[in-house]
């Protein structure tokens, strides 16, 4: 008999072709999100999957410790504009964070904008903003349900009023702003047919530069850059100077195009583009300037990122110069301009941050900044400050905010602000880093956290998570739903810093890419193995989790090694491999991806696509426990992938006598890919998470 009854989903008889290859796609018909049997399908699922997470006997329990622990207090890095400081906070439970002004560091903090008042439940969320040069107006950007759509508004910020105009249909945009405070540059896809809410799964193509001014209706604003191919999205940023708009273009997730305009006169029409870099070959990342002397951090024969000067009177390659060449092991995280003609440049060694202030004019280091193992999450302050702010996060310590003062004859550095979290008492936990060896023999590091006196024995609960992609560094952060785990579960967690992210630079990165991905999968299974071979935990005890890319790390493991694992948490994961580029911005993964229009391509994605590499297990090993998340305005994963995979995944393993672990999808609505999530939604996605594991993986809950 099946363990679970689970929806019927028809089988339709939808085959591609793909270089001589027939696949079928019997579930086609869930790619349109808003046929009415794809909505009964999705409540269909939540029927199935909301009571097995009620059945968990201690979800009270483990919602009061995940709001208990989640309520402590949020700052960001304290940031002047003009001449008011500005602070994001949250007092710990609201459901979006808050802009304070304040007149000076310890003045009384008046709200400047609270967006918890926009809607009743918290699903509007300030996604972007950008003040203009004087600090008199704030750009600001909203998006609703967790989308990638943002509507761009302006409020003058001695009356707190908002002008009148609405920038509508943005996404992937810079905001940019004149010198003259009146100028604005932002990216739209302005001739987009149809729904724009984030529900919709058409591609965004065709992305064009507009200009803006202060006080007009959007109808007035005009295209200053376009391009030719459909894919390009473009980035703008006004110089230091405020003489120079320096233009990007990247058509994928790495590599830009690189251009300039000169900014001397009225913005009447289409700028005259100076091209620097016409070839998508490298990042270029611009930092500041120096009259026609222009910063750039750039992986350009450098492959752990370095720092370079191009002279825009004289912008040809053969003229460009080092300022601070690549470290040997060490990646150049990012690099920022302050105090004048200095700049503090963020390196990740063995993927744990450090910080140093170097001399602009020529990248001689003056000092190191004392950092502990973990991971500067935030830095603000300007050239024409003399002071300047720092974050710093890990595994157990939420938010320590640095100040540092360049204006006496000595650099002081002191803690601005350091956050204590109710009862949590990091000295009571052990953080460590250790390296395993994947299959093909690379030293991979990964991150373990448990509670002092964790018992070795390979009895006890681990949640190992990964990410392997897109050059993104997973360095340490203050996880609430971990530390439930870790004290009421006596279990550990893990972080493994698999290939495909930027850990160790472009080597790295290209080690989990195209016909190298399976390289990630590989390196997630040994770190499983890893773990259990050294008594963290076993294999029915292991919880593996992964998002969007991570989704499709976790949903490749249990196709290819289900007996690793006790509990799969895939959040809204990309699963159909083969048509990954069709919706909204998936053709931009294939940087990382390749894509089913080459053969090459067909073949590799062909072999692990989750969706196409379901099979009943060998024996009588069976599927983990898996829960797939995803949400109704994801527009960066769409949720067709995770209702497919869950259609095919029931159909072809669901009805296996001996497969007792449950197979389901949690579909949440007014909610996106997880960016602007409101707390609450937050709490019961981790509360959810949690009891699905709980109850997957046998765990007793104890306070
Ligand atoms: O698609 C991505 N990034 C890659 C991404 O979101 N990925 C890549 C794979 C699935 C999903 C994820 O892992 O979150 O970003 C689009 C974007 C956002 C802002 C500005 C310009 C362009």
């Amino acid at each position: 008999t099946m363990a679970y009854q689970y929806p019927s989903a028809r089988r339709e008889d939808v085959k591609d072709t793909y270089h001589n290859v027939e696949v079928a796609d019997p579930y086609r018909w869930l790619e349109d999100p808003d046929a009415e049997d794809t909505k009964q399908y999705v409540e269909e699922q939540n029927a199935v999957t909301h009571p097995y997470i009620e059945e968990c006997s201690f979800k009270e329990e483990i919602n009061k410790s995940v709001t208990k622990l989640w309520n402590y207090p949020k700052y960001s890095t304290p940031f002047k504009q003009g001449s008011k400081y500005y602070q994001y906070r949250n007092t710990g439970l609201q459901n979006q964070s808050v802009i304070y002004q304040l007149d000076s560091l310890d003045s009384e903090a008046t709200v400047f904008l609270d967006p918890n008042l926009l809607s009743k439940d918290g699903t509007i969320a300030l996604s972007t903003s950008k003040f203009s040069e004087d600090g008199k107006v704030f750009a600001y950007g909203l998006s609703s349900s967790g989308s990638d759509w943002i509507e761009i508004k302006f409020r003058n910020v001695e009356t707190g009023k908002d002008y009148n105009e609405i920038l509508t249909k943005v996404k992937f945009s810079p905001m940019t702003w004149m010198h003259d405070n009146k100028g604005f540059f932002y990216g739209a896809y302005l001739h987009k047919q149809g729904k724009a809410d984030g529900s919709e799964t058409d591609c965004n193509e065709y992305q064009k530069l507009y200009y803006h001014c202060l006080g007009t209706d959007q109808s007035q604003d005009f295209v200053v850059v376009e391009f030719d191919d459909p894919q390009l999205r473009i980035g703008a940023t006004v110089s230091y100077c405020g003489k120079y708009l320096v233009v990007t273009a990247v058509k994928g997730c790495k590599n830009n195009l690189l251009y300039f305009a000169r900014m001397d006169g009225e913005v009447t029409g289409k700028l005259n583009l100076k091209p620097v870099v016409t070839e998508l070959e490298a990042d270029y990342e611009y930092i500041t300037n120096n009259g026609s002397k222009f910063f750039f951090r750039t992986n350009k024969d450098a492959p752990n990122y370095r720092i370079i000067v191009i002279d825009f009177d004289n912008p040809d390659k053969a003229n460009w110069s080092t300022l601070v060449p690549e470290h040997e092991k060490d990646v150049l995280d990012w690099g920022k301009a302050i105090n004048t003609n200095q700049l503090v440049l963020c390196y990740l060694r063995d993927v744990k941050n450090t910080l140093s202030l170097h001399k602009l004019e020529s990248g001689e280091k003056i000092m190191d900044f004392p950092i502990e193992l973990g991971t500067i999450n935030g830095i603000s302050g300007k050239r024409e400050h003399t002071e300047m702010f720092y974050r710093f996060v890990s595994f157990l310590t939420p938010n320590i905010i640095y100040k540092v003062d360049f204006s006496g004859s000595t650099i002081k550095q002191t803690v601005f602000h350091e956050t204590k979290v109710g009862d949590l008492d990091p000295s009571k936990y052990v953080s460590k880093q250790e390296f395993y060896t994947s299959k093909d023999g690379t030293k991979v590091p990964m991150f373990i956290v448990h509670k002092k006196g964790f018992v070795m024995d390979g009895t006890k609960p681990c949640m190992l998570y990964g990410y392997g992609g897109f050059n993104i560094n997973v360095t340490p952060s203050f996880s609430v739903s971990r530390l439930v785990f870790v004290n009421h579960f006596d279990g550990c967690f893990v972080v493994a810093n698999i290939r495909g992210g930027g850990e160790y630079g472009d080597k790295w990165h290209n080690g989990g890419r195209f016909a190298n991905k399976q390289n990630c999968f590989d390196d997630f299974q040994y770190a499983a193995k890893y773990l259990v071979e050294n008594k963290y935990t076993n294999s029915d005890k292991l919880t593996i989790l992964g998002g969007s890319n991570g989704g499709l790390l976790v949903a490749a493991c249990i196709n290819q090694a289900p007996q690793l694992f006790a509990t799969a948490i895939c959040q809204v994961g990309v699963l159909d491999m083969l048509r990954f580029h069709k919706f909204t911005i998936g053709y931009a993964w294939k940087s990382d991806y390749g894509s089913s229009e080459t053969s090459e391509g067909f073949d590799y994605l062909y072999k692990y696509s989750p969706l196409h590499n379901i099979k009943i297990p060998e024996g009588d090993v069976q599927y983990p426990a898996t829960l797939l998340l995803t949400a109704d305005h994801d527009d960066r994963v769409v949720p067709l992938h995770s209702l497919k995979f869950i259609a095919e995944l029931q159909h072809k393993i669901g009805n296996v006598p001996k497969q007792t672990n449950p197979l389901m999808v949690r579909v949440e609505t007014r909610a996106g890919h997880g960016a602007g999530k409101p707390t609450a939604k937050l709490i019961e996605e981790v509360t959810d998470t949690l009891c699905f594991i709980a109850k997957s993986t046998n765990l007793e809950f104890h306070e």
